[in-house]
């Protein structure tokens, strides 16, 4: 956890229901997603979240990141209260928090060079900054991430997986923001390419005194990458703790058949796989 204690965001009591008609005999039918969230995220820390499938991670990162509105309960950014469904938000809000999806092929515009996706963010919130030092800061975020200056150039297609995730990493920071939401940011990548992203992760976060909550159904990942861990079942947090106190001493019943059912192998083999990677690079 971070040493200042600084809270980026809190939230309170928040819930998502979706109504939708056309259940039984035209019915409307209502998903209770998320059931009172309550939680703070301390700056320069991961704070995990995990669960099943529709357990509800999806619906609170886009709640976070400002894509959605909370049915109830209380955003706090900074202490100041956020409402998308009210207008309570400002521009410098939503730029504060920035998300990174699964996919790094379907989150990329496929028309776009990469230069091009990185300088979007910069000309769509600061149209007055003369193009040469829109450009300059592009390039210098393309080396950050551990791209080439000839990848300015190119089209998402001619890249790995891997690297196009370093590319929506990179333009999630192109606004400075203090906060990521990584939702299951390695999952569609191979193991080895993994460890890669974590450790870039990692590094940015150093560099960048950023906030992360880290979306994932893989504990494994969550073990060697988080300090705290908040456990989800049904669209409630059922547990939270730091990340050795969940793994060594899990209280609720959903955690302990959640760790059950990762085997310790996955969990000694990301490490190794980031070590190994350190070495190399
Ligand atoms: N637009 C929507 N309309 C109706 N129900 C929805 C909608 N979006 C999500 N849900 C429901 O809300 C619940 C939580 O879904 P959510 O996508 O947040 O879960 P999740 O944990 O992110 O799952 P996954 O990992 O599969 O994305 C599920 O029951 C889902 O079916």
């Amino acid at each position: 956890m971070s040493d200042n204690q600084e809270i980026i965001l809190s939230a309170r009591g928040i819930t998502r229901d979706y109504v939708s008609a056309g259940g039984l005999f035209g019915k409307t039918e209502t998903v209770h997603a998320l059931k009172g969230i309550d939680f703070d995220l301390y700056r320069g820390e991961t704070l995990a979240l995990v669960g099943e499938s529709g357990c509800g991670k999806s619906t609170l990162a886009r709640i976070l990141t400002l894509i959605d509105a909370q049915t109830d309960g209380e955003l706090l950014i900074r202490g100041n209260p956020v409402n998308i469904a009210k207008k309570k938000v400002s521009a410098e809000m939503r730029r504060r928090i920035q998300i990174v999806f699964q996919n790094p092929y379907g989150s990329l515009n496929p028309r776009q060079k990469v230069g091009a996706v990185l300088e979007e963010p910069l000309k769509i919130n600061n149209p007055e900054m003369p193009a040469e030092e829109r450009r300059q800061k592009a390039m210098d975020m393309l080396l950050k991430v551990g791209l080439q200056k000839e990848h300015f150039g190119r089209y998402p297609h001619m890249f790995s997986g891997g690297q196009r995730q370093r590319i929506a990493i990179g333009r999630a920071l192109m606004l400075n923001p203090r906060m990521l939401v990584l939702d299951e940011p390695v999952s569609a990548l191979d193991l080895s390419i993994q460890a890669q992203i974590l450790n870039l992760l990692k590094d940015l976060q150093e560099e960048f005194n950023l906030s992360y909550l880290f979306i994932s159904h893989d504990l494994s990942v969550v073990k060697y990458f988080a300090d705290r861990v908040m456990v989800m079942y049904f669209g409630e947090i059922v547990e939270s703790a730091t990340r050795d106190e969940i793994f060594a001493n899990p209280q609720h019943d959903y955690t302990k058949t959640l760790l059950a059912a990762t085997p310790k192998t996955s969990i000694e083999s990301i490490r190794a796989r980031v070590n190994a990677h350190k070495e190399t690079a």
